[in-house]
């Protein structure tokens, strides 16, 4: 069974998506599992040190897993990943998992924090997680339930200040303007009261013949 989603947020996925009826046959608690092991593996290897012999050890048992699973693979219309909606990552194990405390289809507020993974250098967070972060952030209110699917068509990052690693930070954004099928976000990273990184998007809403 899958746990009730919290209407207020409370740290979990609003899961914006479900109103889609071709995204809810998708729930796979077990395979969230999987993914959320993975995005752990990510992350440790990421930040460990470890001896040769352990290295070729943990490879040949990844290699393993991966031979386990490779028989299972789909197309896209069946793919799990990425559709756990219940779930913080989506069952996903690109972007960094964002808690989301508000979201009123117009403006999205929650919670990231980015591990070891996503270090460029020197104790900042990669720029291109960042961009990875606002294209899905802003993605979440350009394709609110209610609305017509969009794709992004631009995304301009600012990088303010060093985003650090390992740091609960606050991430947010909101339409600006809609302007026929053109709809304009803004987006920010906060540390703190600082706001360490901002975008601006345009999505562009998507016609019949483009869906
Ligand atoms: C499951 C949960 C998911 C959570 C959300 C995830 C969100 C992730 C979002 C993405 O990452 S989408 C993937 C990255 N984006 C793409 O792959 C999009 C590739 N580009 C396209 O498909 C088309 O260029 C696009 C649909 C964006 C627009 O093409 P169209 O042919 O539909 O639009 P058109 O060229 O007629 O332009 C419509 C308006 O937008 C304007 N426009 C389009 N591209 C623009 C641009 N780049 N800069 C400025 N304006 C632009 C264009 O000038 C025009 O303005 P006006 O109506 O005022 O004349």
């Amino acid at each position: 069974m899958t746990a009730p989603l919290d209407p207020r947020g409370g740290g979990v996925d609003l899961n914006i998506w479900l109103g889609r009826d071709a995204e809810t046959d998708h729930d796979d608690p077990a395979f969230a599992r999987l993914a959320g092991a993975l995005v752990r593996v990510q992350e440790v290897v990421s930040g460990a040190r470890p001896p040769p012999g352990l290295s070729t050890e943990a490879a040949t048992t990844l290699g393993r897993v991966a031979d386990q699973l490779e028989p299972y693979d789909v197309d896209e219309a069946a793919q799990v990943a990425g559709r756990q909606f219940r779930h913080f990552s989506r069952g996903q194990t690109l972007l960094p998992a964002v808690a989301v405390d508000t979201y009123d289809g117009q403006r999205v507020d929650g919670r990231v924090t980015f591990g070891r993974f996503y270090l460029g250098s020197n104790g900042a967070v990669h720029g291109g997680a960042i961009s990875l972060l606002f294209d899905d952030l802003l993605g979440q209110v350009a394709n609110g339930p209610d609305a017509p699917r969009a794709r992004t068509a631009y995304l301009h990052v600012n990088f303010h200040r060093i985003t650090p690693i390992g740091v609960e930070l606050s991430c947010h954004a909101g339409i600006r303007t809609v302007e026929g099928r053109k709809v304009h976000i803004d987006g920010e990273l906060c540390h703190g009261e600082e706001v360490v990184a901002s975008a601006e998007g345009l999505f562009v809403r998507l016609e019949a013949h483009q869906l």
